[in-house]
């Protein structure tokens, strides 16, 4: 393909990315691989080129564009060098008129932006947020004593003694020592998380949003396969990933939890008032891992924000139902926005004086009301909020 028809091809997979988006449709992700499987002809620079195209775009512009073509005459503005690709000629895309004009840039929609400063994210953040994420992996210790070794590349050693990090885009899915379950995909921020939690191993704990289980294998790690550990989601496909991945990583999970919504506390009466630690992982608008995802901005509405910051009040309820005396609850969320963190917890802790927030030492962060925030500029790692409380 010529570097022309790369961009017409990044310009069609955009205008189904918007759609997608505004329709709640399939990651970029998927509509990208989608159409390298229904066009053969590209040959992987061709691929490697029309990706960057198409997430450069992405970044480059802030509310959701119109069409894929004026996202990417943004990406025009910020890279001139495209613009004499537009000739008109071969596949390439149409010259640009004089009228036509780019699609907004900035980091979000304006009411996003405004929230993000609201919660002290100032533009050196807020830009970071549309950096490339590294790629982080997790010594896992079920596996692994001592130093590990014959990894294809050699990792940056960095802020948890058994994270390491790559450039973005390695391929680290196929290693072998991947395969066989000696490391993990996981960001240090998820890491940094994982470790407030202060599982032990024979602690009763439940991961009260599991998901496919990222952090459920993280604390099967620390408890060293000893206690009692469930993974609770309402996903069930989700839910149903974490068998093949425990069973790769050598994790003991005690059990999986189907949860139904409205009615979770019924599926886990049985260990209601029983846990040592409780992990709330809660559903967010992951503003914090833009890095990876940044056409997550164009699908978050105002309307859908406060749905997740009511059902991340409702879950903190059900986890402080969850511990026993002595207990901690650990609120996480991949958010920067205080009404999914710091705001969160000081309105569960206000409501609730009997708890309160505990100090955390975690390696990086920067406090934020009741619990401590991690960002891309400052930490370099996704965006997350953490706090452990406990009943006084
Ligand atoms: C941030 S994700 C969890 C990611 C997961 N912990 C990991 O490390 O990969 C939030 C999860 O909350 C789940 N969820 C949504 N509503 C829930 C509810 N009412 N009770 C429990 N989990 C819920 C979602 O299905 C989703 O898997």
């Amino acid at each position: 393909m010529t570097p022309a028809a790369r961009i017409q091809a990044a310009i069609e997979i955009l205008d189904g990315i918007i759609e997608a988006a505004k329709a709640n449709g399939a990651p970029a992700d998927r509509l990208v691989a989608d159409w390298f499987k229904n066009h053969r002809f590209a040959g992987s620079k061709d691929k490697r080129a029309i990706r960057e195209h198409v997430y450069d775009a992405i970044r480059a512009c802030g509310p959701i564009p119109a069409t894929g073509r004026r996202a990417m005459l943004g990406l025009v503005e910020e890279q001139p060098a495209l613009r004499e690709l537009f000739s008109g000629e071969g596949y390439g895309p149409p010259k640009i008129g004089k009228n036509e004009k780019p699609a907004e840039g900035g980091v979000a929609p304006e009411w996003l932006e405004d929230r993000l400063i609201a919660s002290a994210i100032g533009q050196g953040e807020a830009e970071a947020l549309l950096s490339r994420a590294p790629l982080d992996v997790r010594i896992n210790r079920l596996k692994v004593e001592g130093e590990l070794a014959d990894l294809p590349e050699e990792g940056e050693k960095l802020a948890l003694p058994n994270a390491l990090r790559f450039t973005s885009g390695t391929q680290v899915s196929q290693w072998e020592a991947y395969e066989t379950g000696l490391i993990e995909v996981q960001d240090l921020g998820s890491q940094i998380a994982c470790s407030a939690v202060g599982a032990l191993p024979g602690d009763t704990v439940i991961d009260l949003c599991a998901g496919a289980g990222g952090k459920t294998l993280s604390l099967a790690a620390a408890m060293g396969n000893a206690g009692t550990l469930i993974a609770a989601d309402t996903d069930k496909r989700r839910l149903s990933q974490l068998g093949p991945r425990a069973e790769r990583a050598g994790a003991q999970v005690a059990e999986t939890v189907l949860l139904d919504p409205g009615k979770e506390l019924e599926a886990l009466a049985a260990w209601a008032g029983t846990a040592d630690r409780v992990l709330v992982d809660a559903p967010c608008s992951g503003t914090g891992t833009w890095r990876r995802n940044p056409e997550a901005r164009w699908r978050l509405s105002e309307a859908e924000l406060s749905r997740l910051t009511q059902l991340q009040a409702r879950l903190l309820d059900i986890a402080a139902q969850l511990v026993k005396p002595g207990g901690s609850v650990t609120y996480i969320t991949c958010s920067l926005l205080d009404e999914e963190g710091a705001g969160q917890v000081a309105a569960f802790l206000s409501d609730h004086p009997d708890w309160q927030a505990e100090a955390l030492d975690l390696p990086l962060g920067t406090a934020r009301g009741p619990g401590v925030r991690l960002t891309p500029s400052h930490d370099g790692t996704d965006g997350f909020f953490i706090a452990r409380i406990s009943k006084a």
